[in-house]
């Protein structure tokens, strides 16, 4: 195993899109007549971004609304690929802690644990040896065999939660998921997130809790507006981001 677990050299993303016709834009003939091809805009996402993360590592991402941080957790869950420079991941066991991403409504939530266990990167034998602990850890009862839209969304939550918590892959990627439910529930789930992240495995994270940030991570990569502005110690480019901010 060598000592990185990712390595990204001058990455780039950007995303293009056509500008849909709104109620406003819509009144303005100009607009209108604009064929689809000029309705077209491009986010420059990510720019040349260069950097190395260590196995074992847990890294936080801070930056303001909008500065790239989960384009680049989704890059390294390969959901995006980059278009230009090389983004290389050097396990194949990956997984991003988002809630609820692929759940179908019309089933209920055993096969749902089964559906997103498996969109997650288990494979059945492996959901199937997990199966009871999720479903005791999201304490839903006899909800487990009822459809998901009969679910609370803090039911949902729960769900979600229990399912991604219980993958425990080698690059953990966590977007902004801390403390789900209620009172009690939050207190589990924080602690579910730690006993992951002290496994030795590499976690990554995006959150603007910087206290969260402080609390959990070796190292924090700030980004703006699709750059790096610092990589270090967490304290010290919090310090920094801080001053920035201010
Ligand atoms: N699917 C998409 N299509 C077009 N543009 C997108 C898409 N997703 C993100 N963007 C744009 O890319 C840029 C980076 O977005 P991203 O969601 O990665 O930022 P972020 O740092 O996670 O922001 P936030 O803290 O607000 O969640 C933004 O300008 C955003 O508008």
């Amino acid at each position: 195993m060598g000592k990185y677990i990712i390595e990204a050299e001058d990455i780039n993303l950007k995303y293009t899109f056509i500008q849909s016709l709104n109620f406003r834009n819509s009144m303005f003939s100009n607009f209108k007549k604009q064929n689809k091809e000029k309705r077209g805009k491009t986010v420059h996402a990510l720019k040349d971004l260069n950097f190395k993360i260590e196995h074992g590592k847990t890294v936080g991402l801070i930056g303001g609304n909008g500065a790239g941080k989960s384009t680049l957790l989704r890059m390294f869950a390969k959901v995006y690929e980059p278009d230009s420079g090389s983004l290389t991941i050097n396990t194949d066991s990956v997984s991003l802690l988002a809630l609820g991403a692929g759940f179908q409504n019309d089933l209920p939530g055993i096969d749902n644990i089964f559906l997103n266990g498996i969109l997650l990167g288990l494979t059945k034998a492996q959901v199937e040896e997990k199966i009871d602990e999720i479903i005791e850890f999201a304490e839903l009862g006899e909800f487990i065999d009822a459809p998901l839209r009969t679910y609370s969304s803090g039911m949902r939550t729960k769900l979600a939660f229990s399912i991604a918590s219980h993958i425990e892959p080698e690059l953990l990627l966590i977007d902004e998921v801390f403390s789900v439910g209620d009172a009690r529930f939050k207190k589990k789930s924080d602690k579910k997130i730690r006993s992951l992240i002290n496994n030795k495995r590499t976690v990554i994270m995006v959150s603007h809790s910087l206290g969260v940030i402080e609390d959990l991570c070796d190292q924090v990569i700030w980004l703006d507006k699709g750059v790096i502005m610092e990589i270090g110690e967490t304290k010290e480019i919090i310090k920094k981001y801080n001053e920035f901010m201010k």
